[in-house]
């Protein structure tokens, strides 16, 4: 059974996690992450503008495994790597970039469409560096961040994806870092602008309201051997029982009294 999720909900507030070692559930959430997104239920917002993203390379900083997946980080110093536009009021600096991914192709994501699941999702994730001083801070608070999320489908190999699957081996254990530097994340985008957006939560611990979501509508893709780079990774530390580190992602939650709205018709 994945220790992140199983057929069931593992949503009980006494459930552990067995791979967080905390509750899965916080208890009176009312606008928790990742959810269905019903595409017929969500309302067309006319006046939602492009979301524009601005990235420089030079401010990606390393990669490294903690223990949930591995993170591409960035210098979040400047407003040099910013995303903008859309429902966002200001301007979000950019943290950090992970994935969540299945144990094989048939599940992986966190969001599904109509309940449709993908192999994978990647999220982007900004903090609103107008509002608050420090992304740690800034997750602990309402409009903290803005999570841009994507889907991934197996398909055509991903050329610019392949800089990141050659350096996942240096990271394969918990807590492993290595220097990664020079990459644009907007490689990694749709070209559709396309997208949907609710007010959520963080998927992992520790679970706070703070998130505006921005899910495009379109995947991307990545080919098998990409995919199998990410399930070589592991969730156990250097000398520690190995555990491959897979279904890191978290149980659909109750969309409650939310609307998703879209940027499209
Ligand atoms: N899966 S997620 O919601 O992006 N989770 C996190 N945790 C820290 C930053 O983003
Ligand atoms: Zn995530």
């Amino acid at each position: 059974v994945a220790p992140y999720c199983c057929g069931g909900r593992l949503n009980s507030p006494l459930m552990l996690h067995p791979i967080w070692k905390g509750p899965l559930d916080i208890p009176g959430g009312s606008r928790q992450s990742p959810i269905d997104i019903r595409v017929r239920d969500s309302v067309f917002h006319p006046n939602l503008a492009p979301i524009s993203t601005q990235y420089d390379p030079n401010t990606c900083l390393h990669i490294w495994n903690n223990g949930y997946s591995f993170l591409v980080e960035y210098d979040d110093c400047t407003n040099k790597s910013v995303v903008s536009g859309g429902p966002l009021e200001n301007p979000y600096r950019l943290k950090q970039f992970h994935f969540h991914w299945g144990a094989n192709n048939d599940w992986g994501s966190e969001h599904t469409v109509d309940s449709k699941v993908f192999p994978a999702e990647l999220h982007l994730v900004h903090w609103n560096c107008s509002r608050y001083r420090t992304f740690e801070e800034a997750i602990m608070e309402e409009n903290g961040l803005a999570v841009i999320g994507i889907f991934i489908k197996l398909g055509r190999h991903h050329e610019k994806l392949q800089k990141l699957v050659d350096i996942l081996p240096s990271v394969r254990y918990k807590e492993s870092l290595t220097e990664f530097n020079y990459f644009d994340p907007s490689c990694l985008l749709p070209t559709c602008s396309d997208y949907w957006t609710y007010s959520g939560s963080l998927t992992t611990p520790p679970l706070t309201e703070s998130v505006t979501w921005i899910m495009m509508k379109k995947p991307i893709e990545v080919d098998h051997s990409q995919l199998a780079v990410f399930r070589s990774l592991l969730y156990t530390a250097v000398g520690e029982e190995e555990k491959n580190m897979v279904d890191n992602f978290r149980p659909l939650q109750p969309l409650m009294n939310r609307t998703v709205h879209s940027s499209f018709e």
